[in-house]
């Protein structure tokens, strides 16, 4: 027998910060639209609460998903919202990422409360970001630039930019765009140079593989977008072979060419002396490989060399 899936309420896990509670509300909306009824349960996690910390100090993996998980295992939600480039590259195995919602624009962008602002290849100009991709591309493309730690949600990194901590501050656009600071953008980075982590702009729904199997076919046909999920797919196979979740300076961008998709990514040492790159394209089907194909082309071609002295840094400074 069929469960009647309308008298269900949805419960969905979420993160408490303005832009997590957007896109919270933004699933809840679709699921309604389908005839669901839905509920959000704010939840906080280790990236919510350390926030004296770069996330690759942090170190561990899911810092922004682990406590998420535990609520849909022990069943106080039903799913779970992320930006899908928060989410670790395996997830563990009574847990599945059922749906990912349509991608917003992927460019990363520069915000400054000066209109005037502008990033020349020569500028000098101090950046807020704790990304490690992010501060090692300007270091390669923006030799001149330095950068300054913004850790903390969008608005408290728009406090920090207010006080002048730096002159301009790097973000996705896609959290820029959906709070509403798009008037203060003026920089895009092209994504064919600056190239996205993996994920950047979709967000992902994860639940329990226990879920109701009509509730889970309900929540995939009203959350899933299929073009994004099959990028998102080529990404995170990209993410996974590579190894080492958010603090790792990788970067890979799949689209879709009409016959099939692309995936353009690589990986760059800290100090953005060396950057690899490479383009491979092949059939949707077998998204997932060509990510992961990807990921070996380059950890062949010097990767593998460039993963070591990051960690071999790193425990330096952790020593
Ligand atoms: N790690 C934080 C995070 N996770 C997702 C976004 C932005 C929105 C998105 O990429 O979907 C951000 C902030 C940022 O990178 O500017």
């Amino acid at each position: 027998m069929q469960t009647d899936i309308t008298n269900r309420v949805i419960r969905i896990g979420t993160r408490g910060s303005r832009l997590a509670l957007w896109q919270a509300e933004a699933a809840a909306e679709k699921l309604q639209a389908a005839g669901l009824k839905t509920e959000l349960v704010i939840i906080s996690t280790k990236g919510d609460q350390v926030l004296d910390k770069s996330l690759a100090k942090i170190g561990s993996k899911g810092v922004f998903t682990e406590e998420l998980e535990v609520a849909l295992r022990e069943g106080d939600v039903d799913i779970a919202v992320h930006s899908a480039k928060d989410i670790q590259s395996s997830i563990p195995d009574d847990l599945e990422l059922v749906a990912f919602m349509e991608r917003e624009e992927v460019n990363d962008v520069l915000l400054s409360f000066d209109p005037n602002f502008k990033l020349e290849r020569e500028s000098n100009a101090v950046i807020g970001t704790s990304s490690t991709r992010r501060k090692a591309l300007l270091k390669r493309f923006y030799p001149n630039v330095t950068t300054a730690e913004s850790r903390g949600n969008l608005q408290t990194r728009l406090r920090k930019l207010e006080e002048k901590q730096f002159d301009a501050l790097l973000l996705a656009y896609a959290g820029v765009y959906r709070m509403g600071y798009d008037n203060l953008i003026v920089h895009t980075f092209p994504a064919d140079e600056f190239i996205p982590a993996a994920g950047q702009g979709s967000v992902g729904i994860e639940c329990a593989k226990n879920l109701d199997p009509d509730v889970k076919k309900a929540i995939k046909q009203a959350l899933n977008h299929t073009n994004t999920h099959i990028c998102l797919l080529a990404e995170r196979g990209f993410l996974r072979t590579m190894e080492g979740g958010c603090s790792i300076p990788s970067f890979a961008l799949a689209t879709l060419t009409g016959e099939g998709i692309s995936i353009t990514g690589g990986l760059i040492s800290l100090n953005g002396e060396q950057l690899l790159k490479e383009t491979l394209t092949g059939p949707t089907v077998a998204a997932e490989e060509l990510g992961e194909k990807l990921a070996t082309t380059i950890l062949d071609k010097g990767g593998e060399e460039i993963l070591k002295s990051i960690k071999a840094e790193r425990d330096k400074e952790n020593a």
